[in-house]
């Protein structure tokens, strides 16, 4: 066995080799991953064995180089790298030790950790004096003029601009730009770029800037440096520097709690492909500035901020074809067939590949190798193409214009990212997918019934439309096949229990497109009732808080469909509940109407959650964070200093909890 203190000096050399291939030669040898792995085996050596410790690790040191091609500037402040993290408690443990070396109430900034090149940016009275890449932290290369190529980098700024700061941010190459810039090189006889990172950190390091212009290059920005800042914050920050001109992604969010960081992150392992360039995790800050310079740093990296890597367990394998699904409201989901291959320990045969953009966007086509991850979904992904082993001759994927099942048109409408087989009534899997939708668990909920009976009695013609499941008859379903008496009495006796599902879900299970869960209650709650749903016009619909235009419009549309509407009276008729019954109407008030609140600390007499409920009930909305917009703060015991501060600042009323059941006259639990 070697020792450790071999392995760790193996580990140094292949980490630095890695790091020279990946930094100075854009061209990395292994996966991310797998670097990632290396460096954490080495670190916990390196803590294991002190005696070991070195200034020039990896583990200690930011990777990259400086290159002879252009001036080496020395950084005024250094670029460091970010700690990272792999698991929610890592995330949680870290949230503990900040907690535990700042005071005050800690508020955090979600940000989304862009996947390009580090760039640090210098401006003096509002024009770009220099631009540096991060190089080794310490100092980098001098690549202004390739920077100004890009034109979301601003020459002059706009607004209350300091007089001299530096400001930092990551060059990326669009996903879109990248396929372009790829098909030219294909089309000219060269080698095409493996992935956007490397080929956007190659493209600052160009020679020739008049090469980089060609280079469909962004900056996105994430935060400011300087001294007397107009801004104690970090999401104020990047407010500001978007109002001096700077290209700031607007999905920053702030968060008081670790479960709203979770959220965000879960939010967008789940979306991140929808953006048009690459990120890889997400970078949690510690909001206030001033507790961020308590926090200092460490050798590698501040202490004040972590990155969440997302986690992407990616293996190559081949694109066999493309086939098309048909969802219960006629989306057509299109479905990469693969090669079968190992991946996270399942074999994965097929890839979700979303919609038409999604497969212009990566320019994927069939025989190409691909490559999939698996993310926090079920369904692996295809995040990209393995251009260097693309078939010269391939051509560019043609999305299907017909219906695979019913052989219709497909229909794509105006800023809709999905298209639709239009065949509502005669498609036959929007059909069987409507019924199972009504009565699935969170819809229904029918008792005796399950996803392939509904096939079953739809091919044997016995139902085609939900409202006929109130007209089956024992002696009907009893001949079908695996039918025995037992079950067949249990499914009408289902089916007959389904009619006292309240209305908000019944409203749900109706399957109108865009009315999920959520947006049923929130319907339900206001209009009391299917009638008056019925009659609401687009423009009542969108007054109410959380319907956009298109859930009215889908609305509106579906209840000017005859064909729905006589389904709508069928099931009134046979006794469901369509509209909010008495019982429930009680409990409900507008008394809070039009107001905002902020609930924070610890409760006596009703939990956080009973809180909310009561809020939500009469009328009032629940937000995580205090802005000019809160009308009352609902202040618990030990509540944090800086959210009353802020309160205080922005005018919200602070009210105690007997105050607020005062308000909606509450008299206590049951
Ligand atoms: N495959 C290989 O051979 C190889 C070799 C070396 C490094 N790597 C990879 O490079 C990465 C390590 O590089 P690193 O040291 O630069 O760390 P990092 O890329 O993990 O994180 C630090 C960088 O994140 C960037 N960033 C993006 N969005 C940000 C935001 N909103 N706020 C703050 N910073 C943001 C900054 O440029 C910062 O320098 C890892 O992903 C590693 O796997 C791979
Ligand atoms: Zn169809």
């Amino acid at each position: 066995m070697k020792t450790a203190e071999q392995q760790i000096n193996e580990l140094r050399l292949a980490l630095h080799q890695h790091n020279y291939n990946y930094y100075t030669l854009d061209k990395p040898e292994i996966r991310d991953y797998e670097f990632d792995q290396m460096l954490e085996k080495l670190q916990e050596l390196e803590a294991a064995h002190p005696e070991f410790k070195n200034e020039n690790s990896p583990t200690q040191r930011v990777g990259g180089t400086v290159t002879k091609n252009f001036p080496t500037v020395v950084h005024e402040n250094r670029m460091y790298s970010l700690a990272n993290s792999y698991s929610k408690e890592d995330l949680e443990d870290w949230e503990k030790r900040i907690e535990k070396l700042s005071d005050g109430e800690v508020e955090y900034t979600c940000e989304l950790k862009y996947d390009g090149a580090s760039i640090s940016l210098t401006y003096e009275d509002g024009k770009l004096l220099r631009a540096v890449t991060r190089g080794d932290g310490t100092q980098g290369d001098e690549v202004t003029n390739n920077i100004k190529t890009i034109r979301s980098v601003p020459l002059q700024l706009k607004g209350d601009y300091p007089q001299k700061f530096e400001i930092r941010g990551e060059v990326v190459l669009p996903y879109e730009g990248f396929a372009q810039l790829n098909a030219e090189r294909v089309e000219n006889g060269e080698e095409p770029y493996a992935n956007p990172r490397n080929t956007a950190s190659g493209s600052l390091k160009l020679q020739d800037s008049s090469e980089t212009a060609k280079r469909p290059l962004e900056c996105l920005l994430y935060s400011v440096i300087g001294e007397n800042l107009p801004f104690k914050t970090q999401f104020e920050g990047l407010q500001k520097a978007r109002e001096w001109g700077f290209r700031v992604p607007k999905e920053a969010q702030l968060a008081s709690q670790m479960e709203e960081v979770e959220a965000f992150l879960n939010y967008w392992d789940a979306h991140r492909h929808d953006l048009p360039y690459e990120t890889d995790g997400v970078v949690i800050k510690v909001n206030n500035l001033r507790q961020q310079e308590e926090l200092g740093f460490t050798a590698k990296a501040p202490r004040w901020a972590m990155a969440y890597k997302f986690k992407s367990e990616q293996e190559e394998t081949i694109l066999e074809s493309i086939t098309y699904q048909v969802g219960r409201t006629g989306a057509i989901t299109p479905v990469a067939n693969l090669k079968p291959v190992q991946l996270a320990g399942t074999t994965v045969k097929r890839a979700s590949l979303h919609n038409a953009d999604q497969i212009e966007k990566l320019d994927i086509r069939v025989g190409d190798a691909v490559y999939v991850e698996k993310g926090g979904e079920i369904i692996p992904k295809i995040v990209g193409v393995d251009f260097t082993q693309r078939d010269p001759a391939s051509e560019p994927t043609k999305y299907a214009t017909k219906c695979p099942e019913c052989e219709t048109e497909l229909v794509r409408q105006e800023g809709e990212a999905q298209h639709y087989c239009p065949n509502a009534t005669g498609c036959p899997t929007q059909i069987v997918g409507r019924i199972q939708h009504f009565i699935s668990r969170k819809a229904m909920d029918i008792e005796g019934l399950g996803g392939e009976t509904v096939a079953l009695l739809v091919k044997e013609g016995l139902i085609e439309n939900y409202a006929d499941l109130y007209e089956l008859k024992r002696e009907e379903v009893l001949p079908l096949e695996r039918m025995a008496e037992k079950s067949a009495d249990n499914l009408i006796s289902g089916i007959e229990a389904s009619k006292s599902i309240p209305f908000e879900r019944v409203l749900f299970a109706l399957g109108i497109r865009y009315v999920g869960e959520t947006v049923a209650k929130k319907l339900a709650k206001y209009f009391k009732s299917i009638d008056a749903l019925a009659e609401a016009s687009q423009e009542i619909l969108i007054n109410v808080e959380e319907i956009g235009e298109k859930i009215a419009e889908s609305v509106v549309h579906f209840f000017e469909v005859e064909e729905n509407r006589a389904t709508v009276n069928r099931l009134k008729n046979y006794g469901l509940q369509l509209a909010i019954s008495e019982e429930d109407l009680e409990g409900l008030t507008d008394k809070l109407q039009g107001n905002t609140f902020v609930i924070s600390g610890v409760f006596g007499k009703v939990s956080r959650k009973e809180l909310k409920k009561l809020i939500e009930d009469n009328g009032g909305k629940v937000t995580g964070s205090i802005s000019a917009k809160t009308n009352y703060l609902v202040a618990g015991e030990s509540m944090g200093p800086s959210k009353l501060a802020k309160a205080e600042k922005v005018g919200t009323k602070i009210i105690s909890e007997d105050e607020f059941l005062e308000m909606v006259e509450f008299s206590g639990g049951e």
